[in-house]
């Protein structure tokens, strides 16, 4: 099945003061009500056109047959079940220690995303998700998980090794995919200009893993798991659980599509850097996370994007119909300072950089 998608902006509220004291995760367990801190009261509303099963998403006459899809399930992926359940197992007996265990493994201050807390990015919203979750490169799982596991016995151990299997495995599915997306987009193959490009592409590829948990939550309706963005990186793999909560945008009328929950799925979502690469032919695609009141949700957010000193600059295939690049090149730390200029405005940092009216531009 596929899910089209675009890049609309959808309302953001403004943006807060950060507040380092703000980081503390509070005690979702025993919430017996949704406190102020967390009340996105509107933003539900003014957001969500009203929600559509995905399964009846299918025909899509009105959206642009030549784009390629911002949101995709490949539920053929090949990837051995078992390693994905080891890590979403592993995820969960994370999730379920005692808080201070949790808390060991802090972000540092001028550590950028990596550790336990409300990501930098979050903070900066008036009001808090009702999640909680890890952020890490592959790379750095043993040091990060010491933090918690400081015996670096059986648990830590079982928990490392998982999370290693899950980055193996979702590293290699990446790079097929790689593969697939510039066959689709004409530019494979050693002779195509594009085969240096994706050889480069693939052999820098760098990768971080998300683990968020979105505990159940006594009023769903007033809560948000995590506010609407576009991922910034290449693509992004979301391993579907039986408990739905990933939403997607769809355009005209804007409306959120709920993914619905099946396990084994993954969901790949194209990100904003590979809007830029293909020039426009994949969407990067806004997606949310809802949460529900009867049960907690787990999902472990696998992203691939360049290294931080690659120009990400767009491929033109030869004889295509756009001839002429649509977007400036960038690394991603550029498009990053850009994205974080325009924090609170409803401008997108793609408008930002393109150089040049895509064909298929809204009027
Ligand atoms: O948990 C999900 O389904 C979405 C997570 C996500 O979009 C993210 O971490 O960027
Ligand atoms: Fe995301």
């Amino acid at each position: 099945m596929q899910i089209k998608t675009s890049s609309t902006m959808p309302t953001s509220p403004p943006p807060a003061e950060n507040n380092g004291a703000a980081a503390a995760y509070f005690d979702f367990r025993a919430a017996e009500r949704v406190p102020e801190s967390h009340v996105w009261a509107g933003m539900h509303e003014k957001d969500t056109a009203p929600v559509v099963a995905a399964g009846d998403e299918h025909d899509d006459d009105e959206d642009h047959d030549d784009d390629e899809p911002g949101g995709d399930m490949r539920d053929g992926h090949a990837v051995p079940v078992e390693s994905l359940s080891r890590a979403e197992e592993q995820a969960a007996r994370l999730f379920a220690l005692p808080a201070p265990d949790k808390a060991r493994a802090a972000r540092r201050p001028g550590g950028g995303s990596t550790g336990y807390g409300v990501p930098p990015y979050l903070l900066r919203y008036p009001k808090r998700m009702w999640a909680e979750g890890y952020t890490f490169p592959p790379p750095a799982i043993r040091d990060e998980f010491r933090r918690v596991w400081p015996d670096a016995g059986d648990d830590y151990h079982r928990f490392c090794s998982a999370m290693e299997e899950y980055d193996a495995a979702m590293r290699a599915l990446g790079e097929r995919l790689l593969a697939m997306f510039f066959k689709a987009l004409g530019l494979a193959g050693d002779d195509a200009a594009g085969g240096k490009t994706e050889r480069r592409i693939r052999d820098t590829l760098t990768s971080t893993i998300h683990l968020n948990m979105f505990p159940r939550c006594p009023d769903p309706d007033r809560a948000v798991g995590l506010v609407a963005h576009t991922d910034s990186g290449f693509f992004t793999f979301i391993l579907q659980s039986p408990v739905p909560g990933l939403q997607l945008l769809r355009r005209r009328p804007d409306r959120w599509v709920t993914v619905p929950g099946t396990p084994g799925a993954l969901i790949v979502v194209v990100g904003d850097l590979f809007h830029v690469l293909t020039n426009g032919r994949f969407h990067s695609v806004f997606h949310r996370a809802v949460v529900n009141r009867e049960n907690d949700r787990i999902s472990m957010p696998y992203f691939l994007g360049p290294p931080a000193d690659m120009k990400v600059t767009p491929l033109v295939a030869a004889g295509s119909p756009e001839s002429k690049a649509v977007y400036q090149a960038v690394t991603w730390p550029e498009y990053m300072a850009i994205r974080d200029k325009l924090f609170g405005t409803n401008i997108s940092a793609l408008t930002m950089i393109r150089v040049a009216k895509e064909e298929d531009e809204e009027s």
